[in-house]
């Protein structure tokens, strides 16, 4: 027998809380495009901004910017002193484009008498009066119960009698806000029964949590199980200050956790929860920001193991190391290779790379030690796929020797240019053997490791061709143990015409030395690849 299961109500507040965050200001291009995400994603509200507060957010607000999400502007509620009628911020609410109104109400005595210094009355009446206009635009209306745990814990009559007058007045939503963000989950669910107890349903009430606590979904998921069906969030959880509850993390604990699964029900279905990877990485990139890898469920280490022991249990059933299966939500298992594995995780990476190699094969264990060796002197194969499968190869099967290096040189020169400016010069001069025959380049470029790559890719005889659309996408470099006995460990990232990408290491006591390790590595890859040689699982 199936239980028919509750709904629950997800909002975003990406487009509104969000734009609060600290260095994030959207334009009304972004807002356009995350709409769209959001939209598209399956949240039931999308919270758009605060029309007439500001001109980025009247021009959202000119138009309905979601399909089936319902629009949402959020505002605060009337000033005291003058007529719902007569406030030109209620004005600008009812005249946006949205299909919702959500404001915002102090629901703390303090903060009515401190912040807005009008009397307990007057900012009922505001609330009343707010909602009722609203309701007369034929918007759905909601309040945002500002700082209702805090107000609760300091004068619970009161923080009651604003929710209840907003639910009275016909508010489809009261939603209860931990605005500082110090409540704890004990608290929040007790609060919430207690507010269900006084005669607002569950139904109508909602839950808006921030993490300055590191609990802002534990902190919603607890307002669930206590009874609220609305939950408020952010993608990725930004916000103000440390942030909101994170709809990523929450909307599959909602989805797969049977806690909640059993029970609820809510507007994203099981195809588009696999789709939330890609949602959060999406919005990362809009936000010009490099994703979290130790994100719950999204992040690329959230199903990622380098430890031998787990990685051996992972290859006989997944199910030993992993909460959830990684596809449920896009994302996907890695087994890395390091000084932390053993025979699993090599044979599980080679496989995936297409490397068939047996088990009790002495090669394997001659690939395994020298990885831990090079780990030991610097290098990080986990994080450069394409120097291990190199490795790998080579030592296993063997790999053709495309070109030769016999030497290369770089020189810095700072000196004055012919219009008399200072100028830092790099030149480099590399010399290959390509096929026997000897080629030597030279060229300038911005920095040492840039005149040697352009130095290194200019003449590669009959491979030119091949590498025209090598571009270096990243480089990164990291000193390992400090003071004189420094070495240097670079990382860069190439990409080519097809979309792919990969990365390589080199490492050295000279850093010219490892990025040129590196930059070799990469066009060895790029060669490699050409001849569908390399099993290419970079571009993720
Ligand atoms: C918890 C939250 O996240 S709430 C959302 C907070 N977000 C924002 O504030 C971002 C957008 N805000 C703004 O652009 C501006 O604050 C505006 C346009 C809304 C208002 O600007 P101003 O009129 O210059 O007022 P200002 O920002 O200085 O102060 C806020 C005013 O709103 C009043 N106010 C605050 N909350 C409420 C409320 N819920 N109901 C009625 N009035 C309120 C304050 O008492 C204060 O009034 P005062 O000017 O008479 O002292
Ligand atoms: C409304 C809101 O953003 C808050 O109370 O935190």
């Amino acid at each position: 027998m199936t239980m028919s299961r509750e709904r629950l109500y997800l909002f975003d507040t990406t487009l509104r809380d969000g734009q609060q965050t600290p260095g994030i200001d959207f334009s009304v291009e972004d807002k356009i495009a995350i709409a769209k995400l959001l939209d598209e994603f399956g949240f039931d509200y999308v919270e758009g901004g605060y029309p007439g507060a500001n001109p980025t957010d009247t021009a959202f607000f000119r138009e309905k910017r979601t399909a089936r999400a319902k629009f949402v502007a959020f505002g605060m509620t009337k000033r005291v002193g003058v007529s719902a009628s007569n406030d030109p911020g209620l004005a600008a609410l009812v005249q946006s484009k949205s299909d919702a109104i959500c404001f915002v109400a102090k629901s703390w005595d303090y903060h009515v008498r401190v912040a807005l210094g009008c009397t307990n009355d007057e900012n009922l009446e505001s609330i009343k009066a707010s909602v009722e206009a609203a309701g007369a635009s034929a918007k759905e209306a909601m309040v945002d119960c500002e700082h209702f745990f805090d107000g609760f814990k300091a004068n619970p009559d009161y923080a009651l009698a604003c929710a209840k007058t907003a639910y009275d007045a016909g508010a489809r939503w009261v939603v209860l806000c931990d605005t500082n963000g110090g409540t704890q989950p004990s608290e929040v669910r007790l609060i919430v029964e207690k507010v269900i107890a006084a005669g607002i349903p569950g139904e109508h009430l909602g839950i808006h949590a921030h993490d300055d606590t590191g609990q802002a979904v534990a902190n919603s998921l607890a307002a669930v199980e206590a009874g609220v069906r609305q939950v408020q969030g952010t993608l990725n959880g930004i916000g103000e200050r440390c942030g909101n509850a994170n709809l990523i993390s929450i909307v599959p604990t909602l989805a797969l956790k049977p806690a909640f699964a059993d029970r609820f029900e809510t507007g994203i279905s099981a195809e588009a929860l696999t789709g939330i990877s890609r949602l959060s990485r999406a919005f990362d990139e809009l936000l010009n920001r490099a994703p979290e890898a130790q994100a719950p469920y999204v992040g690329s280490s959230a199903f990622a193991t380098k430890a031998g022991i787990h990685a051996s249990a992972l290859a006989k059933e997944p199910a030993t190391y992993e909460h959830v299966p990684p596809e449920s939500v896009g994302n996907r298992r890695r087994v890395m290779v390091s000084d932390q594995g053993g025979k699993a995780n090599f044979l599980a990476e080679l496989k995936r790379r297409g490397i068939d190699v047996p088990k009790d094969d002495h090669r394997l264990d001659a690939l395994i030690s020298v990885v831990k060796e090079r780990e030991a002197s610097g290098y990080a194969y986990e994080g450069a796929d394409a120097s291990f499968e190199l490795l790998a190869r080579k030592m296993l099967h063997g790999l053709p020797e495309f070109f030769h290096v016999t030497s290369f040189r770089c020189m810095i020169e700072r000196r004055f240019d012919a219009n008399g400016q200072l100028k830092t010069v790099s030149e480099a001069v590399v010399k290959v053997l390509v096929e026997g025959e000897e080629k030597m380049s030279v060229a300038e470029g911005h920095g040492p490791v840039n005149a040697l790559d352009i130095a290194l890719r200019k003449d590669l005889g009959r491979y030119q061709n091949e590498i025209a659309d090598l571009e270096l996408a990243d480089f990164k470099v990291r000193i390992l143990n400090g003071g004189t006995e420094a070495i240097t460990r670079v990382l860069i990232e190439s990409h080519d015409g097809t979309g792919a990408r990969w990365w390589t290491v080199g490492v050295s006591e000279n850093i010219i030395d490892a990025s040129f390790q590196a930059l070799m590595d990469s066009i060895i890859y790029k060669l490699m690849k050409n001849r569908e040689m390399a099993g290419l699982v970079a571009a993720e």
